[in-house]
């Protein structure tokens, strides 16, 4: 079995010995420019269009959660992967973790107001504030899949109301599901931290808008920890300014890295980090990948296949 690998930063050598001794008999070699070399399957993150172009492949893995780079690399390139090579991509593989301890660990902060004492410390005042109520900050979790549902497990403990909005329908243990566009409005009222894990499709591109934003509590907060493109920044500054919204938190932005004359920089309302909410952990992620094909070698079921028509 031969397998191809690129990631443009990634620490190849790593990735190569790892997964040679994950698949033992594989040859597994870095994807170089002019290598048009037989391959079984390529393992890729942003991959140059004649990586995959022409090639008789049993599978395609993106290394990472988020397929739409590839997806509109497609839309651009449609003869670049034929529509029979399946695509898979990473399912949880630590980063259910991650998200984990960033959602935590920033609704508490909201929660017990870290973010007005900061403001308040800024002018040397010292003034007890008035708790928030649980009941008061029920957290809705756009996007209920690998990501979301973890997120929402970690939250339950913590007596937040919890609600999450997908597709379909779920039974998350304590949490209200609403499905599809007609109960998007009722999700939306009375949420009051509003955390985006939606794949970026082109249904969901722009999804955080004033439109959106409206519909929230007053006094709001959002964590965009899945694709910028979801996000109307300018929307955001816009309820940042009205009062609709609190405070926000931002993984992922329009533009990576975000421009240094974006006002988002600035916002004494605006946390920020540079699109490290979840990383692709390397041990985890060669363990899935070789397991996954392990199965698919032997004809058994697998999980993690992107259905491209639906774009995620
Ligand atoms: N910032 C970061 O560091 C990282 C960001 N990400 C981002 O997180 C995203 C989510 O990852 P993951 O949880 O693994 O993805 P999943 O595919 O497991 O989950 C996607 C969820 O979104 C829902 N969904 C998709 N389209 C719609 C729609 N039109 N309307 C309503 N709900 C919709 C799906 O509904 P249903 O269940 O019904 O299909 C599903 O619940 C990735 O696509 C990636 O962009 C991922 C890793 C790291
Ligand atoms: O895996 C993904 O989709 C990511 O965004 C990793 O940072």
């Amino acid at each position: 079995m031969d397998i191809i690998f690129y990631h443009p930063t990634f620490d190849t050598h790593y990735w190569l010995k790892a997964l040679s001794a994950a698949l033992p008999g594989a040859r597994v070699r870095e994807w170089k420019r002019g290598d048009n070399q037989p391959a079984d399957y390529a393992l890729v993150w942003h991959p140059p269009v004649e990586m995959l172009q022409g090639r008789e492949l049993k599978a395609v893995f993106a290394l990472g959660a988020g397929v739409d780079s590839i997806l509109n690399k497609l839309k651009a390139h449609p003869d670049m992967l034929a529509d029979s090579i399946p695509l898979f991509r990473l399912e949880d593989t630590g980063m259910g973790e991650q998200m984990q301890e960033y959602a935590v660990s920033q609704v508490l902060h909201w929660f017990r107001r870290f973010d007005d004492y900061q403001a308040l410390k800024q002018q040397a005042r010292w003034e007890p504030l008035a708790d928030y109520q649980r009941e008061d900050f029920t957290v809705g979790i756009l996007g209920a899949g690998v990501l979301g549902s973890k997120v929402a497990e970690a939250l339950a403990p913590w007596g937040f109301p919890l609600r999450c909005w997908s597709r379909t329908r779920k039974a998350y243990p304590g949490v209200e599901s609403f499905a599809g566009t007609d109960e998007l409005s009722s999700f939306l009222q009375g949420t009051r931290v509003l955390i985006n894990l939606l794949p970026n499709t082109g249904e969901t591109v722009g999804i955080i808008n004033s439109t959106l934003l409206n519909q929230l509590a007053d006094n709001s907060y959002v964590m965009n920890l899945a694709r910028g493109v979801h996000l109307v920044e300018a929307d955001l500054l816009k309820a940042l300014e009205s009062g609709k919204l609190k405070g926000a938190m931002l993984d992922v932005y329009s533009k990576e890295p975000l421009p240094a004359e974006s006002p988002l920089w600035a916002h004494p309302r605006v946390a920020m980090t540079p699109h490290v909410a979840a990383v692709t952990r390397p041990a985890e992620a060669v363990s899935y990948i070789a397991h996954t094909i392990t199965q698919l070698e032997k004809g058994e079921p697998v999980t993690g296949r992107v259905d491209r028509q639906r774009g995620y």
